[in-house]
């Protein structure tokens, strides 16, 4: 079998089985990657006053604790917006506003460069599924329409949790945590996470057993969405997961994660 048919075969195994896998060597530039996570770390740090100029995410924008629409909570603070680029121009003015045009150029970058990767993968996907039209799934997401989205994630270290409560928390390496982004799949076609060196991730394989994912920043961490599991009339699996707020790092670094979540136009007919 010739590498690429390989490759195909056991990215079809992994999503069928876990509906999650792990990409290296993934051609992302890594000053595409850094330019990124500068922007987002100098957002996160400002004053919560300056950041709910941002917000609140309705559904774009700032938001923090609160997630979605069905009153969620977590221990999370976040940037979401869509892909297109004017939605993204005009929240850099908020997000930004010392230098919005560094803020949307590295957004776009960032974007770019990952929404070629998906489309990478997807091809892969429908090869290894044997669809005669291989770029079938890389077509939806490449729709001048595409409701693709892109989140950024900042988990609090628990250091700055509230600790005030009468019950002493149990010793910290044992279950010490607290809920950064609750149990979910995500909805879309497929998500590329990246995060750095901060682990907090954790997907469930069998109905609530949780299984870490060790963080790399190296990598992109590939799931299955609930498109594609529909697409595939559920021979893939999308995959769930979560993500929790420890203090089993010593150092007082946060968890900060990018997700880009390739979707299809609202309208397309698949
Ligand atoms: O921060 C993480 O690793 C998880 C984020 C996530 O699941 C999401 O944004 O949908
Ligand atoms: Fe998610």
């Amino acid at each position: 079998m010739g590498e690429r048919k390989k490759v195909c075969k056991e990215i079809v195994k992994a999503c069928e089985e876990f509906g999650f896998f792990k990409v290296i060597n993934h051609g992302v530039p890594v000053d595409v990657i850094s330019k990124m996570e500068e922007e987002s770390l100098s957002f996160f740090s400002k004053s919560e006053a300056q950041k709910k100029q941002a917000g609140p995410a309705n559904p774009y924008g700032y938001g923090s604790k609160t997630i979605g629409f069905n009153g969620d909570m977590g221990e999370v603070e976040y940037i979401l917006l869509n892909t297109n680029p004017n939605t993204i121009a005009h929240y850099s003015n908020t997000i930004s506003n010392n230098n919005p045009t560094k803020f949307r150029c590295a957004v776009n970058w960032y974007i770019e460069a990952v929404k070629r990767l998906a489309c990478e993968i997807l091809d892969l996907m429908a090869n290894g599924l044997s669809v005669s039209d291989t770029n079938f799934f890389s077509r939806l997401i490449k729709d001048s329409d595409n409701d693709s989205l892109f989140r950024l994630n900042h988990y609090p270290n628990t250091k700055d949790m509230d600790t005030s409560s009468p019950t002493p928390p149990p010793p910290m390496d044992v279950a010490h945590y607290k809920v950064g982004f609750g149990e979910h799949s995500d909805p879309q076609i497929l998500t590329l996470l990246r995060s750095n060196d901060v682990g907090g991730l954790q997907i469930s394989l069998e109905d609530k057993v949780w299984v870490p994912v060790p963080p790399d920043p190296f990598a992109f961490w590939v799931n299955v969405g609930d498109v594609l599991q529909a697409l595939t009339n559920g021979r893939f699996l999308s995959v769930r997961h979560r993500a929790l707020v420890t203090n089993n790092n010593n150092n007082n670094k946060t968890r900060m994660s990018m997700a880009y979540f390739a979707a299809p136009p609202l309208n397309a007919w698949t």
